[in-house]
């Protein structure tokens, strides 16, 4: 390692402050908490648990910490794009390099004194890569040896690429702020108000660009001057005038495209935080509707917001080429009456929009429920009597459809329109009695033509963004569901285990709860002791309210009354992340899900994304253990086999093990499975239980006898 590197080095001691440190300077405004030194189990902490510690330290500053698994061959790409990003060196003791950014002349290194150093890109790639090269490097040498090609030379490095090219280096953190952040601090850290302001500057250019044109044709038609030099003149401010509105159009393009992608990754983030309780009362149809007016959110948040705004710039030129034209009265007031208008209109526009999506939504709602529900309806309800809602819903729906096309017509058709026929009404006495002098009846003409164009880009922009207010007035609850997630300092795995009296590590006490509009309660006043590394049966009629325990045990439910400590820490405490890294729940086999995806990915969800090769392995010896070795083998991809509803066809007993080592491998303290071998038969039950005993290091088992 050569000194500059070597100098920025930071011991695992400081990762929290380094954290701190690198996101101040990559600019996402970590939030002002002390984090003090690390906690004195982390420089020997398991990879999982240490990595865990690290996303939690991250999230405790605002800043969210992405682990990155690159492949040997990509880590340049990598290093070339990434920062802020936190690199671990292999090896021990546990050491980490910051990088803020890459340049043309190398990565810039935050050390450990807060200096900045560049360093050559190659030196940090050999740090990172010195581990999983080690072991090719002495038969690549000797082999080089003989063929008498020296080892400094591309020879080398490009037998290692090959050889090396399904490995992967691991340890990479990316920083950035976290989906759920304040918008206008994620807008600023993509400059977007600086690249919106530069590209309705240059839209300005534009319009201004064209009324010179306009101006120059005019004075040169009038005057009777057009000549050589004129038309060079004018064609050369065309010509401008068409490059600058490439410029603007390719830089709005981009700019739309990154506001997009913040939007998306903001509902995104806001569906995986809605409360899953509350997901499943609204049903799935509604959840659907959601989607499809998120999708809808951003094309016409997009193109509406901009074209609204160009439509501005464009009405401030028409009110200046009108106020110039010496026909100010009676244009000027009629342009003012016109928008006024528009926005008499818009609202009216806004009330039918809303009507309809709500129709709309309720319809799509109704429609899913009727697929879920569709054997049911063929069997039980007369044939006579199915359409019955629909056609009621339908008509309503088409009547709103109408009604706001109607208002649509009005807005964008007539509007516009309207104002083009007004201006020139109240131009043609000027025009018969030739009372005006011809060159302010034409600069009147074209501020007439040019507000005509405005009004047709702001209607047609307001509709849009009406649209799209409509739309994110339904998803509401998703665009905000971020917004009051607890945040937690991070505590390592095994910190708090007390050296005296072992704590218990679930301690229940006088846990009630109960279901709004049931008069008695699911569970009252339950009290439940589980040390570490006990196994806990629990039975009960149907109904006694064991699955609710489960969910509350499993953080799905917040308490109503009573406590519910792990570790001797409350869920406010630990958080809901830190608490679901603790306890895993396998639900009853009807709450449970496969998801369409590798079955890499439906093991691991719990544990990492993207996974280690020890990940991996772990993962094929679970599923051994489970007695899913020989599904496997059957499998042509293996792990990587998609299954789900479009992929490999799982049976339910298939199913259920996969739930199972789904949760055995999230490592968590304790594991609760709700009736997890009621589908096995009695030999895969036997090496199930078995795998789980052995693997789970507290268990809590919900199961009828
Ligand atoms: N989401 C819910 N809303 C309202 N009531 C509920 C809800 N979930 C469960 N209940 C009610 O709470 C009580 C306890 O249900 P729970 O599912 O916890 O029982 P259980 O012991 O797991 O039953 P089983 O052995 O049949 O699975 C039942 O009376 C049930 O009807």
């Amino acid at each position: 390692m050569n000194d500059t590197t070597a100098s920025s080095r930071w011991p695992v001691r400081r990762i929290a402050e380094a954290i701190a440190c690198l996101a101040q300077v990559g600019g996402l405004a970590p939030r002002q908490v002390e984090l003090g030194e690390a906690p004195a189990g982390l420089a020997d902490a398991d990879p999982l648990n240490f990595a865990r510690w690290i996303e939690g330290a991250a999230d405790w500053l605002g800043v969210e910490a992405e682990p990155v698994v690159t492949t040997y061959p990509e880590i340049d790409g990598f290093l070339a794009a990434a920062g802020p990003a936190l690199l671990q060196l292999p090896g021990e003791p546990r050491s980490f390099l910051l990088l803020v950014r890459a340049t043309r002349q190398g990565l810039i290194l935050l050390g450990p004194d807060h200096e900045q150093r560049t360093v050559p890109r190659a030196h940090v790639r050999a740090l990172l890569c010195a581990e999983v090269e080690a072991p090719m490097l002495p038969r690549l040498d000797s082999m080089l040896d003989e063929a008498g090609v020296p080892r400094g030379g591309r020879a080398r490095a490009e037998i290692l690429a090959q050889w090396l090219r399904a490995a992967t280096v691991e340890g990479l953190w990316l920083l950035r702020l976290p989906p759920g952040a304040d918008l206008r601090a994620q807008a600023r850290r993509f400059r977007l108000p600086r690249r919106a302001a530069g590209v309705l500057a240059g839209y300005a250019a534009v319009v201004a660009l064209g009324v010179l044109s306009w101006i120059a044709v005019g004075r040169g038609a009038l005057t009777g001057t057009v000549d050589h030099g004129w038309l060079i003149a004018w064609v050369v401010l065309l010509a401008t005038a068409a490059a600058l509105r490439a410029l603007v159009t390719a830089a709005s393009g981009r700019l739309a495209i990154d506001v997009g992608a913040l939007l998306k990754q903001r509902l995104l983030a806001g569906a995986l935080a809605l409360d899953s309780q509350q997901v499943r009362l609204r049903g799935a149809g509604q959840f659907l509707g959601w989607v499809l007016e998120s999708d809808a959110i951003e094309s016409l948040a997009l193109s509406g917001g901009l074209a609204g705004v160009f439509a501005l710039i464009e009405l401030v030129a028409a009110f200046a080429v009108l106020a110039a034209s010496g026909h100010a009265w009676p244009l000027v007031p009629a342009l003012v009456v016109c928008l006024a208008a528009v926005v008499w209109l818009g609202r009216a526009y806004l009330g039918g929009r809303r009507r309809w999506t709500g129709l709309r939504l309720d319809m799509t709602h109704d429609l899913v429920e009727q697929i879920v529900g569709h054997r049911t309806r063929i069997a039980q309800q007369a044939p006579e009597a199915r359409s019955d809602r629909e056609d009621q819903a339908l008509h309503g729906y088409l009547d709103a459809g109408a009604r706001l096309d109607r208002a649509m017509i009005v807005l964008t058709g007539l509007l516009p329109g309207g104002w083009l026929l007004l201006g020139l009404l109240v131009l043609g006495p000027a025009f018969v009695a030739d009372t005006s002098p011809a060159a302010a009846l034409v600069v009147a003409v074209g501020g007439v033509l040019l507000a005509h164009r405005a009004l047709r880009s702001l209607v047609g922009g307001l509709t849009q963004l009406l649209g799209a207010r409509v739309a994110s007035e339904s998803i509401a609850p998703m665009f905000h569901a971020t917004a009051g997630q607890e945040r937690v300092s991070p505590v390592l795995r095994g910190e708090l285990d007390p050296d005296g009296e072992p704590a218990p590590l679930l301690d229940v006490d006088r846990l009630s709860h109960h279901y709004p509009g049931r008069s008695e309660p699911a569970l009252d006043h339950c009290n439940l002791q589980i040390h570490r590394g006990e196994r806990v049966l629990l039975e009960g009629r149907s109904g006694g309210g064991k699955s609710t325990l489960l969910s509350l045990l499993a953080g799905l439910r917040e308490p109503q009354h009573g406590l519910v400590l792990l570790d001797a820490l409350d869920r406010r405490t630990l958080g809901l992340a830190g608490w679901r890294q603790r306890v895993v729940a396998v639900p009853q086999f009807h709450d449970n899900h496969v998801m369409t995806g590798t079955l890499a990915f439906n093991l691991l969800m719990g544990r990492r994304w993207p996974p280690t090769a020890d990940d991996l392995a772990e993962a094929q010896e679970v599923c051994e253990a489970l007695a899913l070795g020989e599904l496997l083998g059957r499998m042509p991809a293996g792990l990587l086999q998609v299954v789900g509803e479009t992929g490999w066809q799982l049976s339910h007993g298939e199913q259920s093990r996969l739930f199972i080592a789904r949760a055995l491998l999230q490592g968590a303290d304790l594991t609760l499975l709700d009736e997890s071998f009621a589908a096995l038969d009695p030999e895969t039950l036997r090496i199930a239980l078995a795998c789980v005993l052995e693997r789970a290091p507290t268990l809590l088992v919900v199961a009828h006898p």
